[in-house]
């Protein structure tokens, strides 16, 4: 492994590299840098949560003198979370160095981007359709640009941004550095690489399997009606500190959320019909701790970095093994291990396989938690919560009266016991009904069905997508001072963990967001409305629901 000063980086890259708390480079950043710095176009394929970012930031950053007032870098991700994501990283990446950078995005007050580029950043990190879209105003120009970077290009085609892409990369000049990065990467990539890269290098990272190595992967079957009483045992079971669920549809993470926040579970919903303000809201929630379950669609699957994630749940399996890849990515992150769980009904199984083929790793099947082992665990939460608050010696003595009181009259196992389940807040006799989905079918893959060698089929499925709209109805603003892997880190252990693990008792009691959000449907993410003519891509579509 190589340390940063090896890459002979400029001192005050380094010292944020320091700061940031990396000591030695990861292995697509041992490869990726040098390269990059010497100016080539790459290719960067690499497991998930293995330090992509930094391995395209630090060598575009190091390009850029400071006194610059054009835009000389844009990175372009899929999503506006991601966006916001990678502008937080180069940020922090660029502190010491003092350059500006912007995150430009749909859903967000296009006035206030217009203030921002006043300010004449160096690095703008965007979504496609928004940079379109100031691009067109002539408030944004790319004359300048020297390092393009495509995050999550992969999906970026898939989501029927080629055109935009296009549109975007033949107006930066030729002579420029452009760089892909993503841990899958489909054949669609090898077309838009020959076309506007030179020459690229590749740079690879991948073992065996192509999911990240620490997370633990299992499936349970249970029948689509079975689901939500099998998640909530799950849950309860487990007890995560921060858990993921992916739900397959808008509707579907709406329902859910709403049904874990009924069960007294601290979770809230993340799709692209939410405002802007709603979406930034809800992750920064799930990034401060204030809940612990996120349930999205796949709006969340790429990127994602939020430190403390120790269980994914696939609620609904993905629709192709790409999506399983990056949505259980969002655990086991830089070095740290993780749990991921599927559930998987009947008519699915055929779709797991193909799946467990595909990432060439063996999903353990295990059984649908008990109810037992659901209480079993509820209970060992509120005994660890209790326990915190004797050691860290809570302010009690207003209590301690009737306690003693208490004791008196009645028999002390008889009194915690109660105590306990008082505060477990046993919600189970709460009915929650799901909207049924239909099964994933599996996807017919021609060919050789591998994505680490880049050779995946033509998915057979046409069109049919729902999202409608561009991401209009400039809504919302964020603020800036929300934090990714900020304060909290290392303070999730399992004392800590109780004190955010909210919802089993009062206390944590903001989950108002289910309500408010529906009825909003056509305001969908940066998605497009529709699949793109097949002209310009090698699929015409990836998924049969684009509802997400
Ligand atoms: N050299 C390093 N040492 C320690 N931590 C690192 C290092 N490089 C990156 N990280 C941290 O690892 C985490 C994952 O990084 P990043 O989000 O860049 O992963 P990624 O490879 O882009 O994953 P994905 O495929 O999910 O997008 C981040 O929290 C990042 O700060
Ligand atoms: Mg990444």
């Amino acid at each position: 492994m190589k340390t940063f000063a090896e890459f002979g980086l400029e001192p005050k890259v380094l010292q944020a590299i320091t700061e940031l708390g990396f000591e030695e480079a990861t292995p697509i950043q041992e490869q990726a840098i040098p390269l990059a710095l010497t100016g080539a176009d790459l290719i960067g394929q690499a497991q998930t949560g293995t330090g992509k970012t930094a391995a395209f930031g630090i060598p575009l950053i190091s390009k850029i003198a400071r006194e610059e007032e054009k835009i000389l870098a844009l990175v372009m991700t899929p999503t506006r979370e991601l966006a916001i994501q990678v502008a937080e990283e180069i940020g922090k990446l660029t502190r010491f160095k003092g350059l500006r950078s912007l995150a430009i995005y749909g859903g967000q007050d296009i006035g206030r981007q217009i203030r921002g580029l006043k300010k004449k950043p160096q690095i703008i990190i965007g979504t496609p359709g928004r940079l379109l879209d100031h691009i067109n105003r002539k408030t944004i120009r790319l004359d300048d640009v020297q390092t393009i970077v495509l995050d999550e290009a992969d999906e970026m085609l898939d989501m029927g941004f080629m055109e935009d892409i296009q549109t975007i990369l033949k107006l930066v000049p030729e002579e420029r550095q452009t760089m892909l990065f993503s841990a899958t990467m489909p054949p669609n990539i090898q077309r838009l690489a020959q076309q506007f890269l030179k020459n690229p290098q590749h740079v690879s990272v991948i073992p065996k399997q192509i999911s990240a190595p620490l997370i633990d992967q299992a499936y349970i079957e249970v029948p689509e009606r079975q689901k939500f009483e099998a998640l909530s045992r799950l849950i309860d079971m487990e007890s995560p500190d921060l858990a993921i669920v992916f739900g397959r549809t808008k509707r579907r993470v709406d329902e859910l959320a709403e049904g874990l926040q009924k069960r007294g579970y601290s979770a809230d919903g993340l799709h692209g019909d939410l405002s802007q303000n709603q979406r930034d809201a809800v992750m920064r929630k799930f990034r401060d701790g204030s809940i612990d379950v996120l349930v999205a669609t796949d709006v969340a699957a790429r990127g994602l970095d939020v430190s403390g994630v120790t269980h994914v749940i696939n609620f609904d399996l993905p629709q192709d093994p790409e999506s399983y890849v990056h949505r259980i990515g969002r655990t086991g992150r830089a070095g740290k291990e993780g749990t991921a769980w599927s559930f998987v009904t009947p008519r699915e199984m055929d779709h797991l396989h193909l799946i467990e083929r595909v990432t060439r790793h063996r999903i353990t099947r295990k059984p649908l938690p008990t109810m037992a082992e659901a209480i079993e665990g509820k209970q060992r939460i509120t005994a660890e919560r209790l326990l915190a608050m004797v050691e860290e010696g809570g302010e009690l003595n207003e209590y301690k009266g009737i306690a003693i009181q208490l004791l008196e009259q009645y028999d002390s196992v008889q009194l915690l016991s109660a105590a306990m389940k008082l505060l477990t807040g046993d919600n189970k006799d709460t009915q929650v009904e799901l909207t049924p989905e239909d099964p994933i079918r599996a996807k017919r893959r021609g060919g050789k069905n591998d994505i680490r060698s880049g050779r995946k089929p033509n998915g057979g499925y046409g069109g049919n997508r729902t999202g409608s709209g561009t991401g209009g109805g400039y809504k919302g603003n964020r603020d800036s001072g929300s934090s990714y892997g900020g304060g909290y880190k290392g303070n999730r252990d399992s004392s800590s963990g109780s004190t955010t693990r909210g919802g089993y008792s009062s206390g944590y009691g903001s989950n108002s967001s289910s309500g408010g959000y529906k009825g909003n449907r056509d305001n969908s993410a940066d998605r497009k409305p529709s699949a793109r003519p097949s002209s310009t891509s090698t699929r015409p579509a990836k998924r049969e629901d684009y509802d997400i």
